[in-house]
């Protein structure tokens, strides 16, 4: 795994948290248990492991929480702001910053303006950033970049539902999903992909595929090596084909027409995923801590070498050696 040697630079990486202050339950379908209150206690150890588990040169400079961070139950019990506020007060435990990926129950919790300059709004740690879309870039160490994508640019949830974001998405939920509730997925007979089109998940504006091209256009040019975070997975073989984003193949086209991209990061499928494209690029859907149970976790540290990143997952989340292409 390369462990022994010092890596150039150390980040963690969590997802759908999800905290509530509620007993535990299951998922709509009542077939996988949702821990809501264990999931503070987890993101608790996975703190403690950051801060002290490792010797001071290998602990993570920046931790990526990959959206989700509390459950659209706190919305109904009127305990958005103090579920979010004692997830960020275990947060604030850890000396590393954390840049905040905004998934479906963001905005099940809080509206679109709401988010933008609260503390989920982490665009002031980047260096470049679009306006009225919640993507940015930052280079943690020379020749590294990350991007933090919108996955609900394009989205029924957190979109005014006056605004042409609204009517454009809803007319391209409509044309693949003809049931009464948009969450419950329309798969066809022709393609299990078309269950992608649901209201919890989203896609991405073409305004926003073409600054993160052009983002990656300026990483080529400068050899550096990228890995893009998002909340809603984007190849079918690292996710099920309901945590798929919907215009999942035009951001992935854009992606392997760059040399400069090395790993795509999300969250959403809480059972996580893995897989390696055809054009080397990694893709990796973190667990979700919110359906791990006491006594496990699901959360890694990823060790950044010249050739390599080297994920140690804890947990349900695996070890992983992530080749640069
Ligand atoms: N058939 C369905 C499925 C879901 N809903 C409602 O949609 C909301 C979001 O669902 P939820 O499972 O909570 O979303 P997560 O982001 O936690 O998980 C995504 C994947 O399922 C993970 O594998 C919620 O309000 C559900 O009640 C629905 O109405 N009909």
């Amino acid at each position: 795994m390369g462990d022994g040697a010092a890596p150039l630079f150390t980040f963690g990486v969590i997802a759908d948290i999800q905290y509530a202050d509620m007993d535990d339950g299951y998922n709509y379908h009542g077939t996988r248990k949702r821990y809501y209150r264990n999931s503070l206690r987890l993101l608790s150890d996975a703190v403690r492991w950051w801060e002290e588990g490792e010797e001071r040169e290998r602990r993570p400079g920046f931790i990526l929480q990959l959206g989700d961070i509390i459950d659209g139950f706190n919305r109904r019990h009127s305990a958005s702001k103090r579920a979010l506020q004692t997830v960020l007060d275990e947060f604030s435990n850890c000396s590393a910053e954390v840049h905040h990926v905004w998934g479906n129950h963001e905005f099940y919790n809080f509206s679109r303006d709401e988010l933008f300059n609260s503390v989920l709004d982490s665009r002031d740690k980047g260096e470049g950033s679009m306006e009225e879309v919640y993507a940015y870039h930052f280079s943690p160490a020379p020749k590294f970049r990350f991007v933090v994508l919108d996955a609900y640019d394009l989205s029924i949830i957190g979109r005014d539902e006056s605004s042409e974001r609204y009517k454009q998405s809803m007319k391209i939920i409509r044309e693949h999903n003809s049931n009464d509730e948009l969450n419950e997925p329309s798969v066809s007979a022709f393609s299990m992909l078309e269950g992608r089109f649901v209201k919890f998940n989203g896609g991405f504006s073409q305004e926003q595929l073409d600054w993160l091209d052009r983002i990656l256009v300026s990483a080529d040019e400068k050899e550096e090596k990228v890995t893009i975070v998002c909340h809603i997975c984007i190849h079918p073989f690292s996710t099920c084909s309901i945590c798929l984003a919907w215009n999942y193949d035009k951001i992935l086209s854009i992606l392997n027409s760059h040399k400069s991209v090395v790993c795509f990061m999300a969250g959403h499928d809480h059972d996580g995923g893995y897989c390696r494209d055809e054009y080397g690029v990694h893709h990796l859907t973190l667990e979700g801590v919110i359906e791990t149970p006491p006594g496990s976790n699901a959360f890694g540290t990823v060790y950044v070498y010249e050739d390599r990143m080297v994920l140690r997952g804890r947990g349900r989340t695996s070890d992983r050696v992530l080749m640069y292409r």
